[in-house]
């Protein structure tokens, strides 16, 4: 057996028309989303991943404003941005890029945000319907992994899904979103002693560790979906995934790649989210004037 792929580049492209479409009709009435990126310091994938959003913003037809400070910007100065983003009309969608550094409280932070701008799917609110699965944004590299999961048309009832990784922003929410679709659910971390034990069991694995290709065909069970969350440097500096992809091959079913699996969908669910905004803000302006 050799492991399918799961190309997150050819379903993010399908994901970005779907949203196209949304934006040409949101101009039918005259509203262009708007998403404001903030991003603090020089971290350079950081600066990477805020022009990829930009970029593909603006091919989609939306408009999006960078706000780049230096990494000695005050937590006083980034909370009187956020304030002022907030009452933007023209915004729909306020992103600040994490890690932030160390002298700003990235709780704080995020909480600071508007709930109804809150396109990461990060503050305390949106995490709260999330978790009772109410309507929120979603957060977008787990959503991302949800849709690449139903693309492919794998089942999640009644399997088994190991996360390794308790990350707010991956880890903890995937395992949410899974055990909504009815896996059961079982968190793996740092501290997890005989990791392989659990993740041998693993119908679905997600490896969310930041460990260039830790996961080898030793943790995975024969017919297994991987999904690589990873972001890492091997030792030529080449980018690559928590997962060998090469040795678990002959052992999934699925696997995604890095590049071109998850870190695609992280950006073209943003997209989705901001369009999503915009809509709702329509909608709230429609319905206040049936009010008056
Ligand atoms: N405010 C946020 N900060 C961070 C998030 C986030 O969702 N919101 N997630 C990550 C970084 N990230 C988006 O911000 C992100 C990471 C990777 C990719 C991606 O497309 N990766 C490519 C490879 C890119 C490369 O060549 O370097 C791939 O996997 O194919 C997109 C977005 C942390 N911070």
């Amino acid at each position: 057996m050799t492991a399918k792929l799961i190309d997150g580049k050819a379903v993010s492209q399908k994901i970005k028309i779907q949203v196209k479409e949304r934006v040409e009709k949101l101009a039918q009435q005259e509203i262009i989303p708007g998403l404001a990126v903030v991003l603090v310091g020089e971290n350079s994938a950081s600066l990477t991943y805020v022009k990829n959003k930009k970029k593909t913003c603006e091919a989609l037809g939306m408009r999006s404003d960078l706000h780049q400070y230096p990494d000695t910007l005050t937590e006083q100065e980034l909370l009187s941005k956020i304030e002022e983003l907030n009452t933007d009309p023209e915004i729909h969608g306020i992103l600040v890029q994490l890690p932030l550094p160390k002298q700003i409280d990235e709780f704080k932070v995020i909480s600071a945000i508007s709930p109804d701008k809150d396109v990461d799917g990060f503050h305390p609110i949106s995490v709260g319907n999330m978790m009772i699965g109410k309507e929120a944004f979603l957060p977008c590299t787990p959503h991302g992994i949800m849709e690449l999961l139903s693309n492919y048309e794998i089942d999640l009832a009644g399997k088994h899904a190991v996360v390794i990784g308790r990350s707010n922003i991956v880890g903890k929410p995937i395992g949410q979103l899974l055990l909504q679709k009815d896996a059961t659910v079982t968190y793996c971390h740092s501290k997890t002693n005989d990791l392989a034990s659990f993740t041998k069991q693993a119908d679905i694995l997600i490896a969310a560790i930041g460990r260039a290709k830790f996961i080898d065909h030793t943790y995975v069970k024969s017919g297994a979906v991987i999904i690589d969350v990873g972001m890492n440097r091997d030792e030529n500096g080449k980018l690559c995934g928590d997962v060998d992809f090469q040795d678990v091959q002959e052992t999934a079913s699925f696997v995604t790649p890095v590049p071109g699996g998850v870190g695609p969908m992280t950006i073209a669910m943003l997209m989705g989210n901001t369009v999503q905004s915009a809509e709702k803000d329509l909608q709230r302006q429609n319905n206040s004037k049936y009010v008056k």
